[in-house]
């Protein structure tokens, strides 16, 4: 049977997940509240930057097979399985979720529904959250053939498009055969190309999400705790990291030491984690987590407090040229990105900073309008006291220290992310200071 397929909410995951939907051959109609996203998607062009994604979206858009709308009512109209893709961002001034994106996609699809649809969540959401929401569907439409699943997503920012075609796992949480069959019938090209398949009950599907980024976000606090220890006893952590994940059952991803971790993802999922832990009296979970997002968000001080020893205590009349504004490397997208918290604090501190991106400026100008923003990065180090190296961009590792040694007033250096090469820098007459590899 060949479904036809809604997706709610068009922001890094809908958009990603609508054009990936349309490559596996259904058709697909996005859905948001937001005119400008759908105008914009509506003309093939994607409203943030994500590798790969503008040029699949084009094609599908083209071709008729993928659409977007505004309309609650076209979507009830025309779809059979509807993937819920709207934010659970963390609630203004609390640790938790705020849910109400989840619930209003419910409450306008639910009652405008006239035949048998599958309602599938891809949004991270706390424990329990499914169990609720399939009341409510039951409460909106009693006796009507509506199910919800839960199948959360795992891809990641700058690798969306591979992520979703071509999945490490997927996860189904359902409460029928039904459901099930569905679900195995639309992600068939999927599974047939090897993607392994996990059926579980609600509480587990949600979980296994959540789970899975406070695991990378404690493997990265973990590294940094390691990084502290490296400072003092002039270890090098990015060694002692590779020979860690030598170790198969350590590997070596996420053990990359740094300014810590950023994004719209671990650190609110980390926090919604905790504060659900919290609700439920789960107090080791609690007690766990606590600590990894403590551990992570002193990261963000710490290169505060090497720049300031690198500039002798002395904020006023200097210039920091800070690399980075997007929370990670190949994205515009600077939620929570340490980077920008970084640049933030030293601007406060009196210095002059001046922030270069290759992608992100445009937003984090939005979001941090009083920071300096340059075009290039010779632009934002011409005059600089020091350098700092915040996000991984391929542009910045490649630099070469000796022409950029040429417009700065001192060659100082700290490479918040532990990946420029130390000798080559060193032998062009820069002070390079790491984190947990000085
Ligand atoms: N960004 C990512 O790579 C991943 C995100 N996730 C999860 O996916 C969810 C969405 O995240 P993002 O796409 O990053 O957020 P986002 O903020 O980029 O996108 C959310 C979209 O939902 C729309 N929206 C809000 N209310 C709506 C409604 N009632 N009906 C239709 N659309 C509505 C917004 O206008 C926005 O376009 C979150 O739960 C996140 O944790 C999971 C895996 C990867
Ligand atoms: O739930 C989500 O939205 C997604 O969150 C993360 O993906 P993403 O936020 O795109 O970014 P990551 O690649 O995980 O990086 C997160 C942060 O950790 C930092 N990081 C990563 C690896 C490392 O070794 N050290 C480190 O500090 C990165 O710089 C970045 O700030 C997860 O990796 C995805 O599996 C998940 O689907």
């Amino acid at each position: 049977m060949t479904y036809r397929i809604t997706v709610l909410g068009t922001g890094y995951l809908g958009a990603t997940h609508a054009a990936c939907m349309a490559e596996l051959g259904y058709e697909v109609l996005g859905v948001d509240v937001d005119h400008a996203k759908v105008t914009a998607l509506s003309e093939g062009h994607v409203p943030f930057f994500e590798p790969e994604l503008e040029p699949l979206l084009r094609k599908h858009v083209e071709s008729g097979r993928l659409r977007f709308t505004t309309s609650y009512e076209e979507a009830a109209e025309f779809g059979d399985v509807h993937f819920i893709c709207v934010g659970t961002p963390q609630r203004d001034g609390e640790y938790a979720a705020d849910m109400s994106y989840i619930d209003a996609t419910i409450e306008s699809l639910v009652p405008k529904l006239t035949r048998p649809a599958l309602i599938v969540g891809k949004s991270t959401v706390p424990v329990g959250t499914a169990s609720r929401l399939a009341a409510r569907i039951a409460e909106l439409a009693p006796g009507a053939s509506i199910e919800l699943a839960w199948s959360p997503e795992f891809t990641r920012e700058g690798l969306a498009v591979e992520d979703t075609l071509r999945p490490n796992r997927v996860v189904f949480g359902v409460t029928s055969t039904h459901a099930e069959k569905v679900l195995r019938e639309v992600f068939a090209p999927v599974i047939d190309a090897g993607s392994p398949v996990v059926i579980a009950d609600y509480a587990t599907a949600e979980l296994v999400k959540v789970g899975a980024n406070s695991f990378l976000a404690t493997k990265i606090s973990y590294i940094n705790a390691m990084a502290e220890l490296c400072d003092v006893s002039g270890a090098d952590v990015t060694l002692l990291a590779d020979a860690l994940g030598y170790d198969e059952r350590i590997g070596r991803q996420f053990l990359n030491a740094g300014l810590g971790y950023g994004g719209g993802c671990l650190p609110k999922d980390l926090r919604a984690f905790m504060a659900r832990a919290g609700e439920l009296g789960a107090e080791e979970t609690l007690t766990l987590l606590r600590e990894v997002d403590a551990i992570n968000l002193r990261r963000r001080q710490k290169v505060v407090d090497v720049t300031a020893d690198v500039l002798g205590n002395q904020w006023v009349g200097k210039r920091v040229a800070v690399l980075g504004a997007a929370f990670k490397p190949n994205t515009d997208d600077i939620r929570d990105s340490p980077a920008l918290n970084v640049a933030g604090r030293i601007h406060l501190h009196g210095a002059m900073v001046s922030v270069y991106d290759p992608k992100a400026n445009d937003n984090a100008r939005r979001s941090f309008p009083t920071l300096r923003y340059a075009e290039s990065v010779m632009d934002a180090c011409r005059g600089a006291h020091v350098v700092l190296h915040l996000t991984a961009w391929q542009e910045f590792r490649e630099l070469d220290p000796a022409v950029l040694g040429e417009v700065v007033a001192e060659r100082n250096v700290v490479d918040g992310q532990n990946c420029l090469d130390r000798p080559t820098w060193r032998a062009a007459g820069w002070t390079y200071r790491g984190l947990g590899r000085s």
